[in-house]
């Protein structure tokens, strides 16, 4: 017998009812119903009501009214499909309810609902105060509310930088985080920050700046602010936006995130003085998380003791990133000296002289999940949320607001497409637009290639390609290409589709996303700092629902469909074919290489071994 048992009217008590005919069941719902007996309200199927007129005073209990033997027999059938219902809703009920129910067989017909099984509540998911209600951000990108000498005690420095990057004034997100961080010499324990704001928003500067202005006053260097990104191509992203900022300031910033040697990076990050001494170089480390942990084990000086803003770009995302367990080692390497954690606002807490660790958190899909944020162990967190006023309204008191928030410059199509047809769809996509820079994305590193090899094999696009497949090196070439306009169109993996800035008119999903985040995020490399941007995703026809499903989870109803009938890709006939006999030659050569490299790998490390067991035996 299996664990549980489901509470069908069978087997057994199909047996008991195999002794009777179906007629003496008749007869006896027959009996019942003349006995008048009481049936529940819930179960009475409508068409079997009371024979009142309406606005006659009804019974309290439903009477079972003199039937024909079909309604009857339609009655035992309608309890019975009822019954089926109440098991697949509550899939685990015990034994002893089964064994109730067939005793209670003959007095009052089961079927009609007498043993009620219980229904389990479903458990109601309430998100902490903080999370539902938060800051409201506009995310109107084109307000020019807020010109970038006006707010009070930013630096002339970094006002003159941000000009000479034509930036004149702060977006929404900037406006409300930058004044709240640069409040630095307030007595009170600052809050922790969590920033949900839509893909361009310009988060990055919101944190950048008041980092390097406040961390300027210092003249002794400590690493005091640590970035982390989930990845090495957005981690040099933004420390290249440091690197634009610091300049005129005595402010340092290191990137560690595996693209130089890791003795590179150390020398980077500390030096040693006559006395054996180490000391750090830098007031600000950039890093991915895995050679973040590396250099908290191995390099000796880096301490993060002083730390005193942790910034976790792209949060979400990072806190998926357990397998490093790096906030542990972070946590550790921050209170190895003793000081004083603060995790609640007492006494205590208030009187600690330290400064405390702030933990500023932003993503463009933010997690609602309190499980994942108490991870964290933020300390009275505040959230800041860019949502359209329309969310704002219609979003329950008890839901995280504008957690997916599309850019309002952004156009939305979808297109249907056999499957065959999605490279000329894309290409002529891409001539018909007249779109100089496009981002087309894909599933898989080898659905990625192959595509990519096929753009280039039909003539008509300069295509590049951007996947883990690739050394960081290569990808950081290929971005230089493809910012420069040699490259007209770059076929990457959803591993690319967060944070990267690339400038790009539109973005065109070859399949569609599993997920509204990957949505977001895809079609978020378009539309930025408040410039119009178009995003297509190709469908086949059986993706369609899936595809409304995504939609009405991201609560987008502004997608519209654009048509691409077959004899508009005609013209492209001939050189597909022939592109695709191309594709396939370069791919299998490609195959046949690779496998001659491996083989040449495993010659070569075996004549190694060889040679040093032979070494070994000269030297005994
Ligand atoms: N105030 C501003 N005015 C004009 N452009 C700006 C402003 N702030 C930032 N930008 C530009 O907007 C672009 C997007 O900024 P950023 O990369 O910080 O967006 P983001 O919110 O971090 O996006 P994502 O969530 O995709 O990472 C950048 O090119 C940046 O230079």
């Amino acid at each position: 017998m299996g664990l549980f048992t489901v509470n069908r009217f069978r087997p057994s008590v199909e047996s008991n009812v195999a002794k009777e005919d179906k007629k003496d069941i008749i007869d006896q719902l027959k009996r019942k119903a003349a006995l008048k007996l009481p049936v529940s309200d819930e179960k009475e199927p409508k068409e079997y009501m009371s024979s009142k007129k309406d606005g006659e005073p009804k019974d309290e209990k439903i009477l079972v009214p003199e039937l024909d033997e079909e309604g009857l027999e339609k009655l035992a059938k309608t309890a019975e499909d009822e019954n089926d219902d109440e098991v697949s809703a509550n899939e685990a009920v015990v034994e002893e309810d089964f064994e109730l129910q067939v005793q209670d067989l003959e007095p009052a017909f089961t079927l009609l609902g007498e043993v009620a099984t219980k229904k389990q509540k479903p458990v109601k998911r309430v998100l902490p105060y903080w999370l539902t209600r938060p800051s409201v951000i506009s995310s109107n990108l084109l307000n020019k509310d807020l010109p970038v000498e006006s707010i009070p005690g930013l630096n002339k420095i970094i006002v003159s930088n941000l000009k000479k990057n034509g930036i004149n004034y702060f977006f929404p997100v900037q406006q409300h985080v930058i004044p709240r961080l640069l409040d630095y010499d307030s007595p009170f324990i600052p809050n922790d920050l969590c920033v949900s704001a839509p893909t361009g928003s310009g988060k990055t500067l919101a944190f950048v700046l008041p980092m390097v202005q406040n961390l300027s006053h210092f003249n002794v260097k400590r690493v005091r602010a640590l970035v982390i990104l989930p990845v090495h191509d957005l981690a040099v992203q933004v420390y290249k936006v440091f690197s634009h900022y610091v300049d005129g300031s005595n402010v340092k910033v290191a990137l560690i995130s595996g693209y130089t040697s890791f003795m590179a990076e150390r020398e980077s990050l500390v030096r040693e003085n006559k006395l054996g001494q180490t000391y750090s170089l830098v007031d600000v480390v950039v890093a991915t998380p895995g050679r973040l942990v590396d250099h908290i084990e191995k390099t000796v000086g880096f301490d993060l003791t002083d730390l005193r803003y942790l910034i976790i770009d792209e949060a979400d995302r990072i806190l998926e990133e357990t397998h490093s367990d790096w906030l542990t080692h972070i946590e550790s390497a921050v209170y190895k000296k003793g000081r004083t954690k603060i995790q609640a606002l007492t006494i205590k807490a208030m009187q600690c002289i330290n400064p405390p660790l702030q933990k500023l958190l932003f993503s463009a899909t933010l997690t609602s999940n309190p499980e994942k944020l108490k991870a964290l162990k933020l300390f009275q967190p505040e959230l800041y949320t860019s949502v359209t006023t329309t969310q704002v309204d219609n979003e329950p008191d008890d839901k995280f607001i504008g957690r997916y928030t599309t850019p309002e410059e952004l156009t939305e199509y979808y297109c249907v497409s056999d499957s065959t047809l999605k490279p000329l769809v894309v290409q002529h996509l891409v001539l018909t637009n007249g779109w100089k820079s496009v981002l087309c994305f894909h599933s898989s590193r080898v659905s990625t290639h192959r595509l990519s090899v096929l753009l280039n094999s039909l003539g008509r696009l300069k295509a590049g390609e951007l996947s883990a497949d690739l050394s960081k090196q290569d990808r950081v070439k290929m971005i230089e290409e493809f910012k420069s306009g040699k490259i007209q169109i770059l076929v990457s993996t959803d591993a690319m589709a967060r944070g990267m800035d690339l400038g790009v008119e539109a973005v065109i999903s070859y399949d569609p996303p599993l997920f509204p985040k990957n949505y977001i995020h895809r079609v978020g490399r378009t539309a930025r700092a408040g410039k119009p941007g178009t995003a297509v995703t190709i469908l086949l026809e059986n993706q369609l629902s899936s595809f409304e499903t995504l939609m009405a989870a991201v609560k987008n109803t502004n997608v519209l469909q654009v048509h691409i009938e077959q004899n508009e890709l005609f013209p492209y006939e001939e050189e597909f074919k022939t592109a695709l006999e191309e594709v396939r030659n370069q791919l299998t050569e490609e195959e046949e290489s690779k496998k001659k490299s491996i083989l040449m790998k495993r010659k070569g490390s075996k004549q190694h071994d060889n040679m040093s067991k032979f070494k070994k035996r000269k030297v005994s």
